[in-house]
């Protein structure tokens, strides 16, 4: 049997201190385990008493025992002794002569342990004891310093303040002592502001704007009072309660210090630059929580120019950078198009890329010929063996040659349709710049050029018209020359063709030509793959749906196949090629009509094939909600900076003229778009309220009556419900399938919107010779006509001293007796002003009639 120091003991440690209450006075304990026979064990805790002992008596040393009240331990114990309570025992009976020990039969070695563990207890206590003491010393001290730290603040904040008081006064001082002074020199008036400085104390800072730490520093000290006088708080409850101990943290005081200071100093907090991360449209709240800055700052900057925002209103990435940058961060834009990822030009394997077709678009001025020579080429060359085929508009067509496709991009080229064309380019691999042999490089021809060259696509002229009498080739080679085509013939690398378009000559030189343009650029595509591409048209059709011409780029389109386009998106209906066939399959180059889809996206917009609807919503709702921002923030932006409020101002007066605009193709709207925002000028302009493909709608007629616009309709017509509304509502439907003709319109109808011209024609002048002073008449003036004539009804102007003293209209013009409509020069003429009769000898009368013409845009 051996006994073990509970110290250490991990199954010991449990032992609950807290109830054996070391603090007992007088009390040591410990835990002792105890071993038996059979592997038996039974833990006891020793509680060591310690008498209290008049000084002269002897020590008596008490062990109690106090068994554990586990069941196995009460059985097995062989009960050494009789448990005492917990309590105080009374000291019992004398003990025998053994030092500290009343147990009978134990060893040495027990006896040794359990020496060791009162010795060990006592220690710990010892320990405790002087830890104890080192605490209350130490928070003594800190409370002392905190007292010595309150006091220092205070101190300083008294002399702060005294400090001030003193600038102050004496810059007060200095300050009349300069206006008695004055006039002084600049100089000299430095001088004494220094003088005035109190030398030596406080930082420069203060005096050179004296008025913000005035006026903080009351206002603090008030708020501070206030805080502290008017709350009751469990802070200054206590700190009441057990003096100023507890009064603020140390950490509080310091910042309350630092604060103090800023203020004393006007220093502006430290700030931290950012690195904010814009998107294209971000909030005034967002934005300025990326800053770290308030909102409400924000705003104020936006007012300070002008423009009055509220913390929700979105602003677009140009306007955010400006205010970052405005607000010292810097700027990281970026594109939250993360979704988009892996959409578009997914990389291909070079052993997986075979030839595809050249896609060809044809560019050149207004009646070059550009129309005629598609439907030259598209005629002379559909297909083999399908020349009886139903050939139809889809905005693009493939033609055979020497058993090659070449992809024709079939967008006219009215000069309107720039934009479009444009994105054609960016599509296309070869442009067919058409110049009329009979003409010359026009404007649309050098535009042409430069779209063709921004894009990196190479050019192949045909002198169209050829067949004409005046056809001239050779000057349009020696024009293209100065915009830098130099066509073969001219020992350049440009390929060039003579073709008519009326007549067919050269256009089989041409296909050639655009095959031999292909193989020098290698076009290859992936077809076994999913299909990317471009949307050439789009529409709204009745029977069908939404359709939208699009032309694959890489990869293969399958009906079934869920397709996204710009804003919209669809699972493929069919497919239908230019010659109005349903397709099993679109490989790259291939135009086709894409039916399926769930609205109309615009021509130039980008399409992929992704893998389920989920995805497809995902994409085609955020573009949405983009485009949707975009369009607030232009609205936003429209009230706009400084300089978008002046011109607004400017604008007031401006008349605008609403119109709605539905046309059969995208295209076309874009491209009357377009032509209509050119029209107008600082007094009206046409505001178009609503465009879109397909017919016009009730809903439409419903817009116009609430906009007050006008409804146009572009090759459609209004349905029998609209038509009916408009009648009801009185509003006026056009339609039109030529867009100069609509231009034209349009601009007739806003100039009728001009507030007529004021003109005015001389017509002669008088000199008064008499002054007649007639009872009942009044003033009348004898005159000769010295130019021109003067009329009855006309304008007329009193000169005198070749100043205008007076203008009005005349009451009498009489020759004789008689009142005459008019006097022709050198006759003489009695003449009288109406309401005014200020007249002299030698004034002349000046006459002139007034016309309002109406003006035109
Ligand atoms: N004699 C002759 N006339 C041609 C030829 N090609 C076109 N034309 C005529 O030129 C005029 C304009 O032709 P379009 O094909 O409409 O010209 P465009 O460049 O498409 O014109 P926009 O669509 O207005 O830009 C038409 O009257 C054609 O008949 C040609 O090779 N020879």
């Amino acid at each position: 049997m051996s006994d073990t120091k509970s110290g250490d003991d991990k199954t010991l440690s449990v032992t609950p201190k807290k109830t054996l209450t070391l603090k007992r006075p007088g009390v040591e304990q410990s835990t002792v385990r105890q071993n038996f026979s059979h592997g038996r064990t039974k833990s006891v805790v020793v509680e060591t008493k310690r008498k209290f002992i008049k000084p002269g008596e002897k020590p008596e040393p008490v062990a109690v025992f106090t068994p554990r009240p586990t069941p196995a331990a009460i059985a097995a114990a062989p009960a050494p002794a009789a448990p005492e309570p917990r309590t105080p025992a009374p000291p019992p009976p004398a003990p025998p002569p053994q030092e500290r020990m009343v147990l009978n039969e134990l060893s040495r070695g027990e006896m040794e342990a359990r020496r060791r563990a009162l010795e060990g207890s006592q220690a710990r206590e010892a320990e405790d004891r002087a830890r104890a003491a080192e605490d209350a010393k130490r928070r003594a001290e800190e409370d002392e310093r905190r007292k010595r730290e309150r006091e220092e603040s205070a101190r300083r904040q008294a002399e702060e303040e005294a400090r001030l008081k003193a600038e102050a006064e004496s810059r007060r001082r200095a300050e009349e002592e300069a206006r008695r002074r004055a006039p002084q020199t600049a100089e000299a008036a430095g001088g004494d502001e220094e003088e005035a400085r109190p030398r030596g104390r406080g930082p420069v800072a203060p005096m050179r704007r004296p008025v913000a730490p005035e006026v903080a520093r009351p206002a603090r000290t008030k708020g501070e009072a206030d805080r502290r006088q008017g709350k009751l708080t469990l802070n200054s409850a206590l700190s009441s309660e057990d003096g100023d101990a507890r009064a603020r943290s140390l950490a509080a005081m310091r910042r309350r210090q630092e604060k103090f200071k800023r203020a004393m100093h006007n220093e502006p907090r430290e700030k931290v630059m950012r690195e904010v991360t814009i998107p294209e449209t971000i909030t005034i709240q967002e934005l300025a929580q990326r800053m770290s800055e308030r909102a409400v700052d924000v705003v104020k900057f936006f007012m300070k120019q002008g423009q009055i925002m509220k913390p929700g209103d979105v602003i677009d990435a140009d306007t955010a950078e400006l205010v970052a940058s405005e607000f010292g961060h810097t700027v990281k834009r970026v594109a939250e198009s993360d979704i988009e990822e892996g959409l578009f030009n997914i990389p291909d394997r070079e052993e997986d890329l075979v030839s595809r077709p050249p896609v060809v678009t044809i560019m050149g001025h207004v009646d070059h010929g550009k129309t005629s020579l598609l439907d030259a080429i598209r005629n002379a060359h559909v297909q083999s063996g399908e020349a009886g085929g139903i050939t139809q508009h889809i905005g693009a067509y493939q033609v055979e040659k020497n058993g090659q496709q070449i992809t024709f991009i079939d967008t006219p080229g009215h000069a309107a349709f720039t934009a479009m064309r444009a994105r054609g380019a960016q599509s296309t691999d070869i442009a067919v710049l058409v110049v009329a042999a009979d003409d010359s490089v026009m404007p649309q021809t050098v535009e042409s050029i430069n779209h063709a060259r921004a894009a990196g696509v190479p050019i192949i002229v045909a002198i169209n018209k050829v067949d004409k009498h005046e056809a001239n080739p050779q000057k349009v080679r020696t024009q293209l020359l100065q915009h830098e085509i130099v066509v073969e013939e001219m020992g350049g690398e440009t390929l060039d063709v003579e073709v008519s378009a009326k007549t067919g000559a050269g256009i089989d030189k041409l296909l050639e030509a655009i095959l031999l343009q292909a193989e020098i650029l290698d076009l290859k595509a992936n077809p076994d793959r999913t299909a990317e591409g471009v949307v050439i048209e789009a529409r709204l059709d009745k029977g069908r749906g939404p359709v939208a011409t699009v032309l694959v780029q890489t990869g293969t389109l399958l009906p079934g196949e869920i397709l996204v386009a710009g804003n919209e998106w669809g699972r493929v209906r069919a497919l239908v090629n230019d010659r109005g066939e349903q397709v099993k399959e679109a490989p790259p180059a291939m135009p086709v009509e894409v039916l399926g889809l769930q609205g109309t996206p615009q021509a130039g917009d980008r399409f992929a094939i992704v893998n389920n609807e989920a995805r497809a919503r995902e994409i085609t709702e955020y573009r949405q909600r983009l485009a949707r921002d975009k369009a607030v923030a232009k609205h936003a932006g429209q009230r706009g900076s400084l300089e978008q409020m002046m011109s607004q101002l400017q604008q007031a007066g401006t008349k605008e003229f609403p119109l709605i605009i539905k046309g059969d193709v995208q295209g076309s709207i874009e491209a009357i778009d377009a032509a209509l925002e050119k029209l107008g000028n600082d007094e009206v302009r046409a505001r178009i309220v609503h465009s879109g493909a397909g017919a016009i709608t009730e809903s439409d007629v419903t817009l116009a009556e609430t906009s007050g616009a006008a409804i146009i309709g572009f090759n459609v017509r209004a349905n029998a419900q609209a038509r009916q509304a408009a009648e009801q509502a009185d509003i006026e439907i056009r339609y039109y399938n030529i867009i100069y003709n609509l231009v034209d319109d349009v601009k007739a109808a806003m100039s009728g919107m001009l507030s007529p011209e004021r003109r005015e024609t001389f017509i002669g002048n008088a000199e008064i010779l008499e002054v007649f002073n007639i009872t009942k008449v009044g003033k009348v003036a004898g005159c000769r006509v010295t130019e021109g004539k003067v009329e009855r009804g006309a304008g007329v102007r009193l000169i005198r001293d070749n100043v205008v003293i007076h203008e009005g209209t005349l009451k009498t013009l009489k020759r004789f007796k008689d009142e005459v409509p008019e006097v022709p020069v050198g006759q003489e003429c009695g003449m009288a002003f109406q309401n005014y009769e200020n007249i002299q000898v030698g004034d002349i009368i000046e006459c002139f009639r007034v016309e309002m013409v109406t003006r035109t845009l």
